[in-house]
């Protein structure tokens, strides 16, 4: 366990509202457990309809200063910002772990992640920049300009709670707009964490709102409110398409990061040790509870059983257990539904002739720890190669060609994350041109990073963040015709 660090400090059982940290109208409270045991942590308020409206009222009175606050200013304020997150690291990674249940040291590369993306939308919102287009006619000026969207609805994701809240808030308030953020119910700590350090360093009144409870209330509130120009959501495509439609009625600007099914492709001619090591990676991350995890891993017929021994041998030396203990890879899961939906994936599988080559079944750790899972014989028949598994379980396919490899990667409603090892250039090429993913790892099991645009394509979701195009999706575009010069 860690000593010395006090993550009691920075969770919030409030709201934060127009600058002031409250409860919810009715007093209602949510408790926030801790998914090793169950054990209560704390409470948060269980807000609604018009607690959410008083924020959105907030944010909007808010921004017309904040929008015209000085360039240097908001940048300066982000800096603060990024400092406040390194500076208090180790506390803001032990509350994320005791609410979600990642082991610590992926909860403190979270953290710093988080302050990349500050870090990297203060440096890009000094490049907000418009353009001069040459006009067809003489005597007409063409000016094109770029301005902070407004107030900004996000909804937040319990499996990353600080950093997917970072790559949304980040450039939100590099570029002036202000927030009213939902964190997801199971782990809100963490977001609201980010209010306070919001007031820490000094964001004004109204700019961060963070309000936790009713899902279904809040969202709505959001929805319905025309102040509320863009919403930007991490989740389940289900959750994501109701949003799509419903922002239709305000036509809202929308960010969507959605499901995914990531295939992992290795090839003959891969690094084999590179290629397992790969896909533990993007495998095992936070118990297999990512997005961009491996959903399918498909592997050439001529290295086949050389992978599956090496990956197996990984599997089985990952070190199961509470995330605040030394040298814990894998944590439990959020809940016991998640549980569930990975036996489910086992069950089918097997029925289906598959192989559970280890693991397979809850952990005996007991609640909700599952054990990490490798199933060999896997076939598109089965729920995995069309479903997200999100949990510890490696179904492990084999192909014969490259064509069958991507007839099969493409197989799906889904394009965020996909992966693949060749050391042949060519063919990293034409993987690349061939597979319908907004995100290709050539080589690499682990591509998120700040400088790249994240999201994906289909049903995947709309828009990016981090890169210079995640900070598009905060600013509108207008375009000034000056005539008789
Ligand atoms: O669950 C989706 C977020 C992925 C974040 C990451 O890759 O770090």
């Amino acid at each position: 366990m860690l000593d010395g660090t006090d993550f009691k400090a920075w969770m919030k059982q409030a709201n934060l509202i127009d600058g002031a940290w409250v409860g919810a109208d009715s007093g209602a409270t949510i408790d926030v457990t801790n998914p090793v045991d169950g054990s209560v942590l704390g409470t948060v308020p269980k807000a609604g309809t018009a607690e959410t409206q008083r924020a959105i009222a907030a944010a909007s009175a808010a921004f017309p200063a904040f929008r015209e606050l000085p360039l240097m200013e908001r940048c300066g304020l982000l800096w603060k910002l990024h400092d406040a997150l390194m500076d208090n690291q180790a506390e803001l990674a032990e509350l994320l772990t005791v609410e979600m249940g990642k082991p610590l040291a992926e909860a403190k590369g979270e953290i710093a992640i988080g302050a990349q993306y500050v870090r990297w939308f203060a440096e890009e919102a000094r490049r907000a920049k418009g353009e001069i287009v040459p006009a067809g006619v003489n005597g007409r000026r063409i000016l094109v300009t770029k301005h902070a969207i407004g107030v900004v609805g996000m909804i937040t994701p319990w499996n990353f709670p600080s950093s997917m809240l970072a790559r949304k808030i980040a450039p939100a308030l590099a570029v002036g707009c202000t927030v009213v953020a939902k964190p997801a119910t199971a782990t809100p700590y963490s977001g609201l964490a980010w209010g306070a350090l919001c007031e820490e360093v000094g964001y004004p009144k109204g700019v961060v709102n963070i309000v936790t409870g009713s899902a279904r209330e809040i969202a709505g509130a959001m929805m319905a409110a025309p102040e509320v120009r863009k919403i930007t959501f991490t989740g389940s495509t289900e959750v994501g398409k109701e949003l799509i439609r419903q922002s239709a009625d305000t036509v809202k600007k929308v960010s969507m990061e959605l499901g995914g099914n990531a295939p992992f492709l290795v090839f003959d001619d891969a690094d084999i040790e590179a290629a397992v090591e790969g896909a533990m990676v993007s495998k095992f991350r936070n118990a297999g509870q990512t997005c961009v995890c491996a959903n399918r891993i498909y592997v050439q017929a001529g290295i086949h059983d050389a992978f599956v021994k090496r990956l197996v041998e990984k599997t089985e030396a990952l070190k199961v257990g509470d995330g605040r203990e030394q040298g814990v890879e894998q944590g439990p899961m959020i809940d016991m539904d998640a549980v569930e939906k990975v036996e489910e994936f086992v069950a089918d599988a097997k029925e289906k002739g598959g192989e559970v080559v280890t693991g397979g079944g809850r952990h005996g750790n007991g609640g909700t720890f599952f054990q990490p899972t490798v199933v060999t014989g896997a076939t598109q028949a089965m729920k995995f190669a069309t479903e997200e598994i999100f949990g510890p379980l490696a179904p492990v396919f084999k192909f014969e060609t490259e064509e069958e490899a991507i007839e099969m990667a493409n197989a799906t409603v889904y394009g965020l994350a996909c992966y693949a090892y060749t050391q042949d250039l060519g063919r990293a090429f034409r993987l690349n041109e061939g597979l319908a993913y907004g995100m290709i790892g050539i080589n690499s099991g682990l591509i998120t990073t700040v400088e790249a645009p994240f999201g994906g394509v289909k049903e995947s979701g709309l828009g990016k963040e981090g890169g210079s195009q995640g900070l598009e999706d905060y600013l509108e575009t207008k375009y000034v015709c000056i005539d008789g010069i």
